[in-house]
């Protein structure tokens, strides 16, 4: 089995003057994981992330990063820094220079690297946070949700192999929150490992791997999402609700309008099954294929190509590439966040769409279209496109 990415091992921690705060925590996460730590206010959450990367000390009990106990001195707080990257809640904490350049600049400057990288490394990480052109701002004249995604644009420079976050969506509106979430799918499947903290159990239930649920410093389960989440008392314990996909799913269930099966994953599988059951429906016609675009094979082309034939596409882009690249294009798409499963309820409207996207978001397309495909029973197509070709199907 691998090493862990991070291991928690009979950790407890005390703020001067108080009680514990954390008692006796053990768990540990798999690399490339996506982890949420879920809980109510005052659990304990900020207080173990503070212990990912070495800002607070265990008052006894270890914390272990990729197979090597964390050190306090500077040399090895410096390296671990490095290496496990983190945002905060509080954006203000984190930003401290005069201009947004230079606040992104910080870290990379930090462990030596060339001007010309570092140049590099601020203008990816501004435009993978929709920050391109914010170079010159200062951060303290920034929104709330623009300062966190500075903040996170100053993490991804050092391009950590964990990262951090202690509620990433507080302070971002809807979209900007999901279009985070995104980001953080696309660092994920560059096989970053990435642990959040958050009490929303909606974002929790559709976006992570793995639950770890905390309360009163301790931890009170660990395990999948759809377990952890359908199970009553434990969410009572937490001081936590059940995700409104998940209750409805059991109030159908309760009513026998619905079979109990596996909880719906997300909107797609819930309306799918509610299509099932439902007369009148449109589940007689096959569902519109999904197009598939590598930005790799060039963009214009197969965009004409198919929207000659669908006047009524609808173009949905995936990952920090490809929304550069249809950005020089000037092509606007229609869909930027939740693109698979946006792209999903098209298909079963019948609606011609396109995503575009590149490298290894192309197979988590499939992947979960496939996935789909497998627990619905409907069979969805994915055409992947090339210059003179629309044809290949998965
Ligand atoms: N600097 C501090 N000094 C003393 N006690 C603290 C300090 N920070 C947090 N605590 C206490 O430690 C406990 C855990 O707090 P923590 O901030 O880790 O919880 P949390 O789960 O992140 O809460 P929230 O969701 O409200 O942010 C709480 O009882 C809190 O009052």
């Amino acid at each position: 089995m691998s090493v862990p990415a991070i291991e928690f091992k009979q950790l407890s921690f005390a703020y001067s003057g108080r009680p514990d705060s954390l008692k006796s925590i053990t768990f540990s996460l798999r690399r490339g994981s996506k982890t949420a730590l879920v809980g109510p206010n005052g659990a304990g959450k900020t207080t173990l992330l503070l212990m990912c990367n070495g800002t607070l000390r265990p008052t006894s009990g270890t914390v272990v990063i990729g197979g090597g106990e964390i050190s306090y001195d500077a040399r090895s707080l410096r390296e671990i820094r490095r290496r496990v990257g983190m945002v905060f809640q509080n954006s203000d904490a984190q930003l401290f220079a005069p201009t947004v350049y230079q606040d992104v600049a910080f870290g990379p400057l930090n462990i030596g690297i060339s001007d010309e990288d570092i140049g590099r490394a601020v203008a990816e990480s501004l435009f993978a946070v929709g920050l391109a052109g914010y170079e010159r701002r200062p951060p303290h004249h920034l929104s709330g949700g623009e300062k966190k995604r500075v903040a996170i644009a100053g993490v991804l420079a050092m391009q950590p192999e964990i990262l951090i976050f202690d509620e990433p969506t507080s302070s971002l509106d809807p979209a900007g929150a999901a279009e985070i979430m995104d980001l953080l799918d696309e660092l994920h499947h560059q096989g970053v490992t990435i642990l959040l903290s958050t009490h929303d159990v909606e974002l929790a239930y559709q976006w992570a791997d793995d639950v770890v649920l905390i309360a009163d410093g301790e931890i009170l389960h660990h395990g999948p999402p759809a377990t952890i989440f359908c199970d009553t008392d434990l969410m009572r314990r937490a001081h936590l609700t059940m995700p409104t996909l998940l209750s409805l799913y059991h109030h159908l269930v309760a009513r026998r309008l619905m079979q109990p099966d596996i909880p719906p994953g997300g909107i797609p599988d819930m309306a799918q099954r509610i299509e099932e059951i439902t007369p009148g429906g449109i589940a007689q016609d096959a569902p519109a294929p999904i197009h598939l675009l590598d930005t790799g094979e060039g963009v214009n082309g197969p965009i004409t190509a198919l929207r000659t034939i669908y006047p009524n596409l609808r173009i949905g882009v995936m990952g920090t590439a490809a929304k550069r690249t249809l950005a020089e294009a000037a092509i606007i798409p229609d869909v930027t966040y939740g693109v698979i499963d946006t792209s999903i309820l098209h298909a079963l409207r019948r609606e011609p769409v396109l995503i575009i996207t590149t490298g290894g978001m192309i197979e988590r397309v499939k992947a979960r279209v496939l996935d789909f495909s497998r627990t619905s029973g409907i069979s969805l197509s994915v055409l992947p496109l090339r210059e003179n070709d629309t044809t290949e199907e998965i």
